[in-house]
């Protein structure tokens, strides 16, 4: 029985996990878990799944939770201190960070300290302070296990193979809600065109990510960090049909892909089963014969500047993706709460990025700071 802590259990990811949880009884055991402001929703995962400890964003939530449920057999703490203990709680033997945003970065650290295998939704994490993350994960001989879909695609193509004889990594972009417009089209766009993603049901910022293809770039970097490999053996392959999660060339130029349909519990599942699979509840088999033609195209960095910020960040290393992660969380934000335009998030981002003096081996308190830095500004730039 493996004791998971799941961060984020409200979210598009938390209630895949729980049901992943909920469907192999035998095999995990949800111990601890957070959320932040969705009150009926966390009320009703706690009944069910009667986690030992509860960590929630703020203290008003808090207290309704001390309200309803008394302080008995469940722990309840808030703010960035519970959700640190929720992470590290009684020994749990995986963390699965599920959170949106780089405020799930440090309860990652503290995980790895405490030896605890982590299963990573929130690429943010990697994005922000990849080096840091993956220096003391090796430091501890901690596993990251990707959840991300083309990150555990990539992870299962590798299974057995030599890494050091990878030609390249091909990541699969969907293109998102607007891939059939052009730059111009996208001039009127509304948030609610923005959230109607093609092929995936996800969380609102991930949504957003995908229509500008930001959510491409940070997989690339976040594939950076995973696998070690150099943003020159990283490409970028427009899939719309999003069958193929993501490939990898070796260098005698076999191709090893991973296919599926669209269903995020699968790559949940496998970080939380690794190295075994389970079976999957009421999963949709894949049937070739009915898909027909599968399709790719080369990405087009003039339209998708968001997938040419995030590669030129990337390459320069160093505070710049904090920058980049930092300005894009807040012009999301923003575009959600109709306070900017669809086509103001690029551009902010590229300011902040152009503004920027790059510090390139960053402490956690420089990174930290880097990243608020970059709020106080891009919030400058919105009001
Ligand atoms: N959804 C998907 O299919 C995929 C998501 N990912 C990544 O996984 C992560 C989660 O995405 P997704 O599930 O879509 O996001 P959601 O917005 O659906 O869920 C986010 C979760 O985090 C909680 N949360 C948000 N802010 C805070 C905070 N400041 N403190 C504590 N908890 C907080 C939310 O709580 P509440 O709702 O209660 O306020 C919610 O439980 C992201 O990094 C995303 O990029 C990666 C691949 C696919
Ligand atoms: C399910 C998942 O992993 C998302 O990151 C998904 O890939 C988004 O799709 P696109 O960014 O390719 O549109
Ligand atoms: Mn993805």
């Amino acid at each position: 029985m493996k004791k998971i802590s799941l961060l984020g259990a409200t979210g598009s990811i938390g209630i895949q996990t729980l049901d992943v949880i909920a469907s192999h009884p035998n095999e995990f055991n949800l111990v601890s878990m957070s959320f932040g402001s969705n009150v009926k929703s966390g009320i009703d995962i706690i009944k069910k799944f009667k986690p030992k400890f509860v960590a929630v964003k703020d203290k008003d939530t808090y207290s309704l939770l001390i309200d309803t449920f008394g302080s008995g057999d469940i722990t309840f703490h808030y703010g960035q201190d519970g959700l640190i203990e929720a992470a590290v709680f009684d020994d749990v033997d995986i963390l699965v960070n599920a959170v949106v945003g780089s405020v799930g970065l440090v309860p990652t650290l503290k995980a790895i300290e405490h030896g605890i295998t982590i299963a990573l939704a929130n690429k943010e994490t990697l994005v922000t302070a990849g080096h840091i993350v993956m220096e003391l994960a090796n430091q501890y001989n901690v596993p990251i296990l990707p959840v991300d879909s083309e990150h555990s695609a990539i992870y299962q193509c590798l299974q057995g193979e030599d890494t050091k004889a990878i030609d390249k990594l091909i990541i699969t972009a969907s293109g998102g809600s607007f891939r059939d417009k052009t730059r111009d089209e996208l001039k009127g766009v509304t948030v609610e065109q923005a959230l109607n993603h093609p092929n995936w049901s996800m969380g609102a910022k991930i949504t957003i990510d995908s229509a500008t293809m930001m959510n491409k770039g940070l997989e690339v970097i976040e594939a950076h960090w995973l696998f070690q490999m150099p943003y020159e053996k990283i490409e970028v392959l427009l899939h719309k049909e999003s069958i193929i999660h993501s490939m990898v060339q070796f260098e005698d130029y076999s191709v090893i892909a991973q296919l599926g349909t669209p269903d995020m519990r699968v790559p949940i599942q496998y970080a939380l089963s690794y190295p075994n699979r389970l079976p999957i509840h009421n999963g949709n088999r894949l049937n070739l014969s009915e898909i027909g033609l599968l399709h790719f195209e080369q990405m087009d960095f003039d339209r998708f500047r968001s997938l040419y910020l995030a590669f030129e960040s990337g390459k320069s290393g160093g505070t710049m993706p904090t920058v980049l992660n930092a300005s894009n969380e807040v012009a999301v934000a923003a575009f959600l709460k109709g306070q900017i335009s669809f086509l103001k998030i690029d551009e902010i981002i590229e300011k902040a990025l152009d503004s920027h003096a790059n510090i390139t081996h960053p402490t956690l308190e420089q990174i930290q700071e880097v990243d608020k830095l970059t709020r106080t500004y891009v919030q400058s730039l919105i009001s």
